[in-house]
């Protein structure tokens, strides 16, 4: 029977495949006439063109007909560019046409119907789908639901359907591998069949065996706020890709992946993901890091890195200031003094030209203050600035006048006569306009430097201003509140602005000089971006995230995250989702939380969530492994041993390993350990390098979001893991691991690690 099954689809297959063939035909001979005629029109380019420079109508015509030839041209390649679009999807197609097949009957129809649906949409005829796109209103009944009933939503509103069959399918290169007909939404058995795969060093796409919870994810599009409480592994970054190609197919026209964007923990791992919107044949969106994003608004400034920010050692007095800096109240804070500065306390620099006072800053704030209330801090600023140019103006007039001006005209030589006059027409009244002109141009060159200090705003000051507003916070703030004396706080901000003369900038403070430039400017933050996804959401905290919804003022936001890894907000991130309620309207705020964990197997999972105290949920998903293994030597090169040994077991399971360890200096000296036991090892020290195939070393900070076949956590011993706030990088550490698990210590093993119970793990006894 089930063999029956399998050539029946087979057959259908077949027949699909036979129609992709036809249209990559029909596409090829679009792309080979479009080819031939953007070559034709090229070689006859000038012969068709008629070039006539001797009258104006004559140069009219030339424009025209150029115009026509680059018209034929742009068609030919538009269409050029489509095909080669269009045979691409087919020729994935026609490898892999569908994964799945949907037998239903709709509610007053004659018939019951059968679509596939694949990773994009194919009709041999307009209306006649052969393939149904994963994205299409009608695919989500294979996500939502088992066999029955099923409701799913449709652009008029929500339909419902008998759903008969429900087919899971394997194709290989054109041939069914496997089938499995299911009843639930999507069939463990295929789920597990994928989660056994080994990894790789890019992310795959999981459109098929997206799970009812991800789903929801992926297709949701009225919530302002989408918050996804999510276990490690639980698919957070696998729903937010494939939301992004939902969302650029069901806002096709309208959406482009320039106007969504994506933050992500750091540069690795947005080269990790880099494939999954391509395989799905979609653009990939804007990807950045908050130190990127910060970076490439501040390019003076020296924002603190991923690794710096780690290994500060916070006092607990900075540690109150940093939770302080990062607030909500901090952000309302600098919102006001905002508003302040509209009336009284904006700093001025003087104008200056060649060294001299040209504008002096005490005008130019008679100037800003002279406009009424209803001036906010943006259209003063531009008042201002119109002013001042009039100003340049009227010295550029009286400065014509002068002798040194008749007499720079007067020595002008040929060259630079001609450098003046550009493409102008040289056609002028008098000589006297001529003049004007020259004097004017020359007087210009002189005050251009004043004039770019005008348009540039470098009449401001931004350092001075934020200076000014952090001596401020005391008045604006009780720091009793936050435990924190005055003297404390003078403290920190002089060594703040120390940092910031030097054009060091932590990322703490960052967002709020950002914050406060944009005040000043009034700049109303990028209005083109639609949707922004920030993965990793608990190593942001309240005011980076008010400052980014400022920001991006027309996005959409979701927000991944697990609060089981906050690595570097540590005990704040509890407090991050109080804060946000306050930030979006509860009406439109969606929270979904994901408890299953699918990177590890259940034997990994059940050992790294005992690390955890009163963690969020996590279930296993049920795949069997083996037991992590953990391992405590006496010394350095014990455990070196330690780990050539179970290298050698991962490789001859074919898993690739990464090895954790907990600082840069730490991953450098194992590596160096391995090398010198000659084994091929790479070290990844930045997140801007890329993850190279076979055994990596890294450190613990660049591990986010990543998975691994095989993880050795180098040295959880005592020293390095005995804080509770170092629990979280434990269970993001351990949690990284796909198939195989070590742990290893040197000297006594991590206290975090005592409560996990023995049956959960085997213990290496050779060293111990
Ligand atoms: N529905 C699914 N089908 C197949 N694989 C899945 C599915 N959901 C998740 N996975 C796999 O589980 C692994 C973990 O997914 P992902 O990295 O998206 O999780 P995450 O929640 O972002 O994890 P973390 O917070 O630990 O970084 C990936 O290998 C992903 O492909």
């Amino acid at each position: 029977m089930a063999k029956s099954i399998k050539a029946s689809e087979q057959q259908h297959l077949d027949y699909v495949v036979d129609k992709i063939r036809i249209e990559e035909t029909k596409q090829s001979e679009t792309i080979e006439r479009s080819e031939n005629d953007q070559a034709d029109i090229k070689q006859n380019f000038y012969n068709d063109v008629n070039i006539k420079t001797d009258s104006y109508e004559g140069m009219m015509e030339t424009g025209l007909s150029v115009r026509q030839q680059q018209q034929m041209l742009d068609e030919r390649q538009n269409s050029w560019q489509h095909a080669t679009k269009q045979l691409s999807t087919l020729k994935k197609l026609e490898k892999n046409a569908y994964f799945a097949r949907l037998d239903f009957h709709e509610a007053g129809e004659p018939a019951t119907e059968t679509i596939y649906i694949g990773l994009s949409s194919f009709s041999d005829s307009p209306d006649h789908f052969l393939i149904y796109d994963w994205r299409a209103p009608i695919s989500s009944i294979y996500y939502d639901g088992g066999l029955g009933h099923v409701t799913y939503q449709t652009p008029d509103g929500l339909q419902s359907v008998d759903v008969q069959l429900k087919r899971q399918l394997m194709i290989e290169d054109g041939t069914i591998v496997t089938v499995y007909d299911t009843d639930e939404a999507v069939g463990d058995s295929m789920l597990l069949e994928v989660l056994d795969e080994k990894s790789d060093v890019k992310m795959k796409s999981i459109v098929t065996t997206i799970q009812k919870e991800q789903n929801t994810i992926i297709r949701d599009t009225s919530s302002d706020l989408l918050f996804v409480q999510g276990a490690a592994g639980s698919g957070k970054t696998s729903s937010v890709l494939q939301r992004v190609a939902y969302l650029l197919y069901r806002y096709r026209g309208n959406l482009n992946a320039g106007q969504v964007i994506l933050f992500s923990p750091n540069q690795l791992f947005n080269d990790y993901i880099n494939q999954v919107l391509p395989e799905l044949g979609e653009q990939n969106m804007v990807q950045m890091t908050y130190f990127q994003y910060a970076s490439y608004r501040l390019p003076h400034m020296q924002v603190e890195t991923l690794q710096q920010r780690f290994e500060t050692e916070n006092t607990p007095t900075m540690a109150k200031i940093t939770k302080l800096e990062g607030s909500l109240a901090f952000f309302n804070a600098v919102t006001t003094y905002g508003r302040h500065l509209e009336s009284a306390d904006m700093r001025f620099r003087n104008i200056m030209l060649n060294k001299e006072v040209l504008i002096p800053r005490d005008k130019i704030k008679e100037i800003y203050y002279s406009f009424n209330e209803n001036y906010h801090l943006g259209n003063r600023l531009s008042a201002t600035k119109e002013e001042l140019i009039k100003i340049l103006n009227r010295k550029v007039a009286a400065e014509m006048r002068t002798k040194w001006v008749e007499e720079a005209v007067q020595d002008l030589s040929k060259e630079e006569l001609n450098d003046m006059y550009g493409n102008q027409p040289r056609e002028f009244k008098n000589g006297d306009e001529e003049f004007r002109f020259l004097a004017r141009k020359i007087v210009m060159q002189r005050l251009g430097t004043a004039r770019t200090q005008i348009v540039r705003n470098r009449f401001l000051s931004i350092n001075m201003q934020y200076a000014h507003f952090l001596h401020e916070v005391p008045a604006i703030l009780d720091l009793d509140k936050y435990g924190i004396s005055k003297d404390d706080w003078e403290q920190a901000v002089e060594a703040k602005l120390a940092a910031i003369k030097e054009r060091h900038i932590s990322l703490t403070t960052v967002s709020a000089y950002m914050y406060l430039h944009d005040l000043m400017t009034g700049k109303k933050g990028q209005r083109d971006i639609r949707f922004v996804f920030l993965d990793e959401i608990q190593d942001y905290n309240a005011f980076q995230l008010a400052f980014l919804k400022f920001s991006f003022p027309n996005a959409r936001f979701t927000m991944l995250g697990d609060l089981n890894q906050a690595i570097f907000t540590k005990e704040n991130s509890h407090t991050l989702i109080g804060e946000l309620e306050t930030l979006f309207d509860p009406e439109k705020t969606r929270v979904v939380q994901l408890t299953k964990s699918y990177r590890s197997t259940q034997q990994i999972t059940d050992f790294t969530k005992e690390i955890l105290v009163n963690g969020e949920a996590v279930t296993a998903f049920d795949r069997q492994g083996d037991l992590p293994n953990m391992a405590v030597t006496d010394n350095f090169e014990q455990a070196v041993d330690q780990v050539v040994k179970q290298l050698a077991t991962n490789n001859s399971d074919h898993d690739t390993t990464a090895i954790i360890g907990k600082t840069l200096a730490e991953s450098e000296q194992l590596t160096e350990a391995l090398q010198a036991r000659g084994i091929h090892v790479t070290l990844i020290r930045t997140e801007n390098q890329r993850l190279a195939p076979g055994l990596i070393v890294v450190p613990s900070f660049l591990a986010k979001g990543l998975e691994f076949d095989a993880v050795i956590v180098w040295n959880a011993n005592a020293d390095n893991y005995q804080r509770e706030d170092e629990r979280q990088l434990l269970y993001t550490i351990c949690s990284r691991a796909m198939h195989e698990l070590t742990v290893i210590a040197i000297g006594q093993l991590s206290p975090l690690l005592t409560r996990v119970k023995p049956e959960l793990y085997t213990i290496n006894e050779t060293t111990v």
